[in-house]
C-alpha cells in the first residue's frame, strides 16, 4: 500500500469497540446464565475468533455488525468437535484456556504461525498449580487443556507483568473451591475484574506492601447482563499520535475508554508537549468513557527532565502503545527512550525488532537494546518501503510515520491491521487533509 504524507487531520471520528473488554465481555457472558446483549462490540478479527471458538463451545452467539447477543450457558460448556482456533489473538487463547481448565472435558486450542511461536508456560503453570492438565509443543500451541472440576484455589504472583495471565486464573478460579489469588506488583489492565464486577461476581481488591492483591471465592456462578463497549484506546493512539505530529490538526475521537490502567498514552504524551484534552467524561459499565480533543503541535519538547524516558510501571501500562511512541519519539526534542519493556519481543512480532528496523528505514537513529530502544530527536522521517512483519501495530505505527514523511511511502502487509482495527485506513482517509 501507498501512503503519502498529508498536512493535518481534521474531523470527529469514533474508533471500534475495546478489544481487550470485547474479549471478556463475549467470554463472561458465555458463563453467566441467561442472555446478554453487547453493544459497540470489537470489529476485530481478534474478537471474531473469541466469538468463533465460544460458539464451538456450544454458546449461541448472534451477532449484527457491533451488535452480539450472547446466550450463557452458566458455566457449563460443551466439548468442542476439532480443535479451537485464537487466529492472531493471545488474549484468545490464554483466557479461553482459563475457562477450559476448570470444565469437564479436554479441549485443544491452536493459533496461527505468530501466535504459534508466543510463550504459553506463563499460563500452562498456575493453571496445573490448579488441578488442569496442559499439554503444549514446549511451551508453546497447540495447547490442550484437560478440564477439572473443582479446580484448586491458588494465590498466585505471575512471573510476568501480564493481564492475560491475571485474567486466566481469574477465570479459572470461577470454577475453583475457595479464594483465588493474584498478587501483582506491577498493575496490569484491570478490565477483568471490572467485567466480573459488572457481571455481580465480586472481585475484591487490596494494597499490601505495594503489591496488589486481587481475590475471588468460588465456584462462582452469576447471571447475564448487558453491556455497552467503549472506544479501543489502543486504536485511538495511533490518531493521537498522528494529529500531534501533524501541525493544524484537529480531531475528536468519541467516546474511547479511559481506564486508569489504559490510558497513560495521554498523560505520557502531554508531557512530551501534546496538546489533548478530555472532555464529556463519564462512566458507563464500570469502564471511564469519554471524547477526546488532539490538536497537532510544531514541536515536542518534554515539559520535566526524565519525561522522554519510559521504563518500569509505565512501560507496561503503555505496552501496546510503544510502536506508535517511538514513532513519536523521532520529533521529541531529545529523543525517546524505552526501557522495561522485553515484553514487546514475544508479541505479534518482535516489536523491538520491527520498530527498529522500520525507524532505521526511514531514516532514524536508533539503538535497539534487550528490553527497549533509543531514538534521537528531532528529526524528519525519510520515505521507505515499511514492513509490517504481519503485525498489525506495527503497520498502523508506520502508516502513521509514513504520514509525516518528506515523500510516499510502501507498507507490505498492511491488510494485518484487520487483527484489532480494519476500519483503519478508510477512517485516516476520511480525517485527511
Ligand atoms: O489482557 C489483554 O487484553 C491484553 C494484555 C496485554 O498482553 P499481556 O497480558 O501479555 O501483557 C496486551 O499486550 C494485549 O494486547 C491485550
Ligand atoms: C498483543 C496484542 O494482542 P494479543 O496478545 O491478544 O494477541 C495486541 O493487540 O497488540
Amino acid at each position: 500500500m501507498k501512503i503519502i504524507p498529508r498536512k493535518s487531520l481534521q474531523g470527529r471520528l469514533r474508533v471500534p469497540g475495546d478489544k481487550s473488554i470485547s474479549h471478556r465481555a463475549a467470554m463472561i457472558a458465555a458463563l453467566a446464565r441467561g442472555r446478554s446483549l453487547l453493544s459497540n462490540f470489537s470489529t476485530s478479527a481478534d474478537c471474531a475468533s473469541t466469538l468463533d471458538c465460544l460458539r464451538a463451545l456450544g454458546v449461541s452467539v448472534e451477532r449484527d455488525g457491533t451488535t452480539v447477543v450472547i446466550e450463557g450457558r452458566g458455566g457449563d460448556l460443551s466439548a468442542p468437535s476439532s480443535a479451537l482456533d485464537c487466529g492472531n489473538s493471545g488474549t484468545t487463547m490464554r483466557l479461553l484456556a482459563g475457562i477450559l481448565a476448570g470444565q469437564t472435558f479436554s479441549a485443544t486450542l491452536t493459533g496461527d504461525e505468530s501466535l504459534s511461536r508466543r510463550p504459553m508456560r506463563r499460563i500452562i503453570e498456575p493453571l496445573e498449580l490448579m488441578g488442569a492438565k496442559l499439554s503444549s509443543q514446549e511451551g508453546h500451541a497447540p495447547l490442550t487443556v484437560n478440564g477439572q472440576r473443582p479446580l484448586r484455589a491458588i494465590d498466585y504472583e505471575p512471573p510476568v507483568a501480564s493481564a492475560q495471565v491475571k485474567s486466566c486464573v481469574l477465570l479459572a478460579g470461577l470454577q475453583a473451591a475457595g479464594c483465588t489469588r493474584i498478587r501483582e506488583r506491577v498493575h496490569t489492565r484491570d478490565h477483568t475484574e471490572r467485567m466480573l464486577r459488572w457481571f455481580g461476581v465480586p472481585v475484591e481488591e487490596r494494597e499490601e506492601g505495594g503489591v496488589r492483591l486481587i481475590a475471588l471465592h468460588g465456584p462462582k456462578r452469576f447471571s447475564a447482563r448487558d453491556i455497552s463497549i467503549p472506544g479501543d484506546i489502543s486504536s485511538a493512539t495511533f490518531f493521537l499520535a498522528a494529529a500531534t505530529l501533524l501541525p493544524g490538526s484537529e480531531l475528536v475521537i468519541e467516546e474511547v475508554g479511559l481506564n486508569r490502567t489504559r490510558a497513560s498514552v495521554i498523560g505520557f504524551l502531554q508531557k512530551l508537549g501534546a496538546d489533548i484534552q478530555i472532555e464529556r467524561a463519564r462512566v458507563e459499565c464500570n469502564e471511564e468513557i469519554g471524547d477526546l480533543r488532539v490538536r497537532g503541535v510544531e514541536r515536542l519538547k518534554p515539559t520535566a527532565n526524565g519525561a522522554n524516558i519510559i521504563s518500569g510501571a509505565l512501560a507496561a501500562e503503555l505496552i501496546d502503545e510503544l510502536p506508535a511512541l517511538a514513532v513519536v519519539g523521532t520529533r521529541v526534542a531529545g529523543g525517546l527512550e524505552i526501557r522495561d519493556a522485553a515484553e514487546l519481543r514475544v508479541k505479534e512480532s518482535d516489536r523491538i525488532r520491527t520498530t527498529v528496523e522500520n525507524l532505521r528505514a526511514m531514516g532514524a537513529e536508533v539503538e535497539e537494546r534487550p528490553d527497549g530502544l533509543r531514538v534521537a530527536g528531532p528529526a524528519r522521517l525519510r520515505a521507505a518501503h515499511l514492513e509490517s512483519y504481519g503485525d498489525h501495530r506495527i503497520a498502523m505505527a508506520f502508516a502513521v510515520a509514513a504520514l509525516t514523511a518528506d515523500d510516499a511511502s510502501e507498507l507490505s502487509g498492511a491488510a494485518s491491521v484487520a487483527v484489532s482495527f480494519p476500519e483503519f485506513f478508510d477512517l485516516l482517509e476520511a480525517v485527511s487533509e
